[in-house]
């Protein structure tokens, strides 16, 4: 049996997984921040140690420099093992890019809605990555992806209100206390940041008549309280999206 090493490179963390044919099981996973990306050799190295991929298969959104780095480390840790860089594409895996330019999507949302089109199959769903950007995508019933939100993510909100005011302060994470207003600073920032995000899904959700809410990123924690309180909304936390979404396509492309 074969194994492939998925990576979903975001702007914020890059995620990766060990996985087979066999079932939806991780082998081994892990994950680093930009800063930390050397951690990546080392993890990989002891990965490898027990299952070697015969082939890998990476989305990046991170840009030229990320991608350059990635291709050193795995030329270290797996020498010779084939890289595919993930693109998005006019349809793959039995999902229809409906973009205008099927190109220009984010290759981690295309990931994302194929992995999404995996668990729900034949319904009209939403997927919503809440990483340091949010995006909200919605696909039809047929299986095609008919296009969707960017909007800043929670970290990103949050910061911005701290690095263009003069008054409002950096906030840590967290969830919304049982009141939506806040009655001070940081709980009043982290309210209106949560309900933007939740928000924006939850009406994503409504105007696409979804049966289902398929919720992940490093932020869906924070926001799945909140969202969950939407009336109707059916939701379901996934662990990693993109990464189901990369698994489904070597799965069905063999
Ligand atoms: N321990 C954590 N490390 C990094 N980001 C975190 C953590 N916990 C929550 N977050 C939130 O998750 C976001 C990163 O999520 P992730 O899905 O990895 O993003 P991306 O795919 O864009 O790299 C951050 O912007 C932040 O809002
Ligand atoms: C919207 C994104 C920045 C999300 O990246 P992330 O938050 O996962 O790091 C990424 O999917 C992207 O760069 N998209 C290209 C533009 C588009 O999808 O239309
Ligand atoms: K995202």
């Amino acid at each position: 049996m074969r194994t492939w090493l998925l990576i979903d490179a975001g702007n914020t963390r890059i995620k990766w997984a060990l996985a087979d044919s066999a079932g939806d099981a991780w082998l081994a996973q892990g994950a680093a921040m930009h800063a930390d990306a050397a951690d990546l050799a080392v993890q990989w190295s002891a990965a490898f140690a027990t299952a070697q991929p015969a082939r890998v298969l990476a989305a990046n959104v991170a840009g030229a420099a990320v991608r350059t780095r990635l291709e050193q480390m795995l030329a270290a840790t797996a020498p010779g093992v084939a890289v595919e860089w993930f693109a998005s594409s006019a349809q793959r895996a039995g999902l229809v890019n409906g973009y205008r330019n099927p190109t220009q999507l984010g290759c981690d949302r295309f990931a994302a809605a194929i992995g999404a089109r995996t668990l729900v199959p034949g319904c009209p769903v939403i997927v919503a990555n809440c990483g340091t950007a949010t995006t909200v995508d919605a696909i039809d019933a047929a299986g095609r992806f008919i296009g969707g939100m960017i909007l800043p993510g929670l970290g990103l909100m949050a910061s911005s209100l701290a690095r263009n005011t003069a008054q409002l302060p950096q906030i840590q994470p967290g969830t919304l206390l049982p009141s939506p207003f806040g009655d001070n600073t940081d709980d009043a920032i982290l309210a209106g940041c949560l309900s933007a995000q939740a928000g924006a899904i939850g009406r994503a959700y409504a105007g696409h008549g979804a049966v289902e809410c398929l919720l992940s990123g490093g932020a869906a924690p924070y926001i799945a309280p909140l969202l969950a309180q939407t009336p109707g909304l059916v939701l379901r936390h996934v662990d990693n999206i993109v990464m189901k979404g990369l698994h489904a396509v070597v799965r069905a492309e063999g």
